[in-house]
């Protein structure tokens, strides 16, 4: 077949993870002729090896940290490790559930699946893999990202996330290095299902984007639990020992032996098999795909959405991204995705979450005189009937007379749950005394952020 008489189709959508599905389906729903390209698991990085089969092992910590709250309070249980090749089977299955929700939406809304990566002909064809062409009015790039290592020798000793997702059981003693999200997820996780955790951070604190107070206080919540925290760690070459690895550091220190070590230092765009400089699409130096606000691409007729772009890598990001572009394309929608104020949880022991503006930066933005900061130090309720030393950490950024809200940080219990409703309230410009006036829900963690003076 030749780019002639190839099929034609109104949008072809090269990705189906969150932002391709979301696009896919949305111009669907709008009456587009739609054509699919995924070459691995429909749902992408985020049902498959990202924030589900995540989330999923974080409950399952959470569920093990409880069994001991349960123990220390009186219920006759004695806790045991978790048999990891069970759980995986209801991990699995609700994984494969996901995907099979996926096919059938996909064959309701007619749109054509076709299980290859794809790469720019021209500007109006891709070419699969099987050396079919497709051509369409338009194009939707949403081929995310992939875990990278740092290029040192005895980086491929190590595993990154996708590989703790083929996990069987859990390592006696594991290395984690990075000091971001994935991180300290893993080690958090880790750590409550039995791992001991070492993490080794090339800056000094975790989580450089978030608000330094808590993260600072999550760091400490992670020591209490056993995890060994190394920061300023510049790591040099990973070592074979004993079955298991050694690291080295620039400095000639050696830490080690550990049974496993996961590398949790960044991703990379999935940009190199578009054939981009065919058409003309513009990458940054990371290889995102460069968009404007509308999310086009440097060629009017090509899109893109998620993590393939420099936006927030986050699913509900490329999901709201994706409907709101086909709204505008295919329907009479006008609305942008708003890049202020998006609301964020790392599932982190205890889990932190933030909307808005950290302190440091609403300093930066307004000016120390504006900047009025409110903070509530507590102990949920659960742990201190158990006399567990967890406290949650919750703040609020305020600026003006008006005390707007401008920032919402909360570390604690159930912070990941109780975020979102005030990120909604922060987006609407909410003032301290907005807070204020409204009855708390006693007893709870939430009420504490009505409660703040
Ligand atoms: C361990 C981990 C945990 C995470 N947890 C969370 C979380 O809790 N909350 C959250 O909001 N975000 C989380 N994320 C981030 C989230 O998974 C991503 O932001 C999201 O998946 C991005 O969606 P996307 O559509 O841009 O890309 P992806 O979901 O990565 O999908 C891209 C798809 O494109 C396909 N593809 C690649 N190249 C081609 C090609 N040439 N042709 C055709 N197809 C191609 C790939 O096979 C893939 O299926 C997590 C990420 C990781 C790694
Ligand atoms: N809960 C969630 O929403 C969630 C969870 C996981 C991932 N994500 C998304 O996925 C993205 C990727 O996560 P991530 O943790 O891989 O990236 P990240 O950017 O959050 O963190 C990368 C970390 O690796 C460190 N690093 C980079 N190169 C290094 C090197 N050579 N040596 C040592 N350390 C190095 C960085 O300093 C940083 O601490 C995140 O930005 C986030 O948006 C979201």
């Amino acid at each position: 077949m030749n780019a002639a008489n190839a099929p034609e189709f109104d949008l072809i959508v090269i990705g189906g993870g969150s932002g391709g599905l979301a696009g896919a389906f949305r111009a669907a729903e709008h009456g587009a002729r739609v054509a699919l390209l995924e070459p691995h698991l429909l749902g992408g990085t985020c049902v498959n090896v990202g924030c589900v089969p995540k989330k999923a092992m974080w409950l399952a910590a959470d569920v093990a940290g409880r069994l001991n709250l349960a123990r220390t309070l009186g219920f006759p249980v004695t806790p045991a490790p978790l048999d990891w090749c069970e759980f995986i089977v209801h991990r699995e299955r609700y994984i494969a559930n996901i995907h099979a929700s996926y096919r059938r939406r996909l064959d309701a809304a007619g749109i054509a699946l076709l299980p290859s990566h794809a790469g720019f002909l021209d500007p109006h064809t891709v070419e699969c893999e099987n050396g079919t062409h497709l051509r369409a009015e338009r194009f939707l790039i949403a081929t995310g990202g992939r875990p990278v290592r740092p290029a040192i020798p005895g980086a491929d000793l190590g595993g990154d996330s996708d590989t703790f997702f083929q996990w069987r059981a859990a390592p006696e003693c594991v290395a984690i290095v990075g000091g971001g999200y994935i991180a300290v997820e893993l080690a958090g996780m880790l750590q409550a299902l039995g791992s001991r955790v070492e993490l080794f951070v090339r800056g000094d604190r975790l989580l450089r984007e978030f608000d330094h107070e808590l993260a600072d206080q999550l760091a400490e919540d992670y020591r209490q639990a056993g995890i060994h925290l190394h920061f300023g760690y510049d790591l040099a070459a990973v070592e074979r020992d004993d079955g298991g690895v050694r690291l080295r550091g620039m400095d000639g220190s050696e830490c080690g032996r550990f049974d496993a070590l996961l590398f949790a230092t960044g991703r990379r765009p999935n940009s190199e098999r578009l054939a981009l400089e065919r058409v003309g699409v513009a990458i940054d130096a990371q290889g995102h795909v460069v968009v404007d606000e509308r999310h086009t691409t440097s060629v009017e007729h090509i899109f893109a959405v998620g993590d393939i772009t420099p936006n927030p890598p986050l699913t509900p990001v490329a999901i709201a991204a994706a409907r709101r572009l086909m709204d505008r394309v295919y329907g009479n929608a006008t609305a942008l995705l708003d890049p202020n104020d998006i609301p964020t949880v790392v599932f982190s022991h205890p889990p932190l979450g933030q909307v808005g503006l950290t302190e440091a930066d609403a300093r930066r933005v307004h000016g120390d005189e504006a900047v009025h900061v409110y903070r509530a130090g507590f102990r949920p309720m659960l742990y201190a009937l158990a006399d567990v030393p967890q406290h949650s950490l919750f703040k609020l950024v305020c600026v003006g007379e008006e005390r707007r809200v401008v920032g919402i940080h909360l570390l604690g219990e159930a912070a990941d749950e109780i975020l979102q409703g005030f990120a909604v309230a922060l987006k609407r410009g909410i003032t301290l005394d907005d807070l204020r006036d409204t009855v708390a829900i006693h007893p709870t963690s939430a009420e504490e952020v009505v409660l703040m003076r």
